[in-house]
């Protein structure tokens, strides 16, 4: 983040959509990611948690185009704050993909956090992180039973904002699309011939009932995207930003907390300097 306001060049990249031939290089660029992973790993392949929600989507064609669909293992975790809606378009990319996967109710396995800790089952964010770590479990059940590595969906808007649980959703090997900005996400999943209905449908990390990510972070995706290339990863001001974007400083303001905030979430837990020479 610069502090300096810095007068816009024509040729800088602040358009966040990418053009026809950097979509393709990236599709190409993520396959050959996702096949150095499993082969450094020595892996058999990759197990991921579907949604229904255009992360694991567009992370699960990708995965089977890099890895063969007879190498991806889909994992469905309804749970009761889940839409049904949601948990049938999961299996639905399972199916259009032709991959093996299971359907795991995480509810009953919950209830024994909850029971042990009633008042905390309340809290509808404690109770969401516990599906959230729950999943995440019963990845890494599958990928050490199966010799697979654990995918990753999270993307680089939610990496930086911190929106994802710590040892949860982002407890996992790798995320094939975590350089990309939701939008371009989105884009990719066009380009691959994900299915509208699934392109277009509203994100929640379904954690509680009618939770979206954007009421929640107070921000749509494309003001967050757009703040997080410009200021937090781009070179412009704060007020270069407001300026360019036209927007309240209150939302550039916003994106700036959640990124600072969350600054612990993107490291390896600390620990105190040694005090041997
Ligand atoms: N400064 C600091 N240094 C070291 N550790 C720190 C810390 N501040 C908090 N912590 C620790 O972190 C914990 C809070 O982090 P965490 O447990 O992750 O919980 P938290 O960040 O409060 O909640 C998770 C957030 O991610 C969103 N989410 C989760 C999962 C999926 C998705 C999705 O889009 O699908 C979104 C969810 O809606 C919620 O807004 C604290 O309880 C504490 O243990
Ligand atoms: N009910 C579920 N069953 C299986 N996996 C899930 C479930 N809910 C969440 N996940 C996993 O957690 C990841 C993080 O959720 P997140 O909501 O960020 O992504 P998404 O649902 O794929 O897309 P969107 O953000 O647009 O809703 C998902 O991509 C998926 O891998
Ligand atoms: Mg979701």
């Amino acid at each position: 983040m610069s502090e300096e306001t810095t007068v816009l060049s024509q040729s800088a990249p602040l358009d966040l959509r990418l053009s026809e031939d950097e979509l393709e290089r990236t599709r190409e660029h993520i396959l050959q990611f996702i096949r150095d992973v499993v082969d450094d790993a020595g892996a058999e392949g990759a197990v991921l948690g579907l949604s229904g929600g255009i992360d694991s989507t567009a992370t699960a064609y990708l995965a089977a185009e890099a890895l063969g669909e007879e190498n991806l293992h889909g994992v469905v975790m309804p749970s009761e704050v889940n839409a049904e809606e949601n948990m049938s378009d999961a299996e639905r990319v399972a199916r259009m993909l032709g991959i093996e996967y299971d359907v795991v109710e995480i509810q009953p396995i919950a209830e024994q956090f909850f029971e042990a800790f009633p008042e905390a089952a309340d809290d509808k964010r404690a109770a969401g992180n516990v599906y959230v770590r729950t999943r995440a479990v019963l990845g890494y059940f599958v990928a050490n039973y199966e010799n697979k590595i654990v995918l990753g969906t999270g993307n680089r808007s939610e990496a930086l904002l911190g929106y994802f649980t710590k040892y949860g959703d982002q407890a996992v090997d790798c995320n094939p699309i975590g350089n990309l900005y939701k939008q371009q996400v989105r884009q990719l999943a066009v380009s691959m011939g994900v299915p509208e209905d699934l392109v277009s449908k509203t994100p929640s990390a379904g954690m509680w009932i009618g939770q979206t990510d954007e009421e929640e972070m107070g921000v749509g995706y494309d003001t967050l995207d757009a703040v997080l290339a410009l200021h937090v990863d781009g070179p412009l001001s704060k007020s270069a930003t407001v300026r360019h974007l036209d927007i309240p400083e209150s939302q550039v303001e916003r994106v700036v907390e959640l990124y600072e905030r969350s600054e612990h979430k993107r490291h390896m837990p600390p620990a105190p300097e040694s005090l041997r020479p």
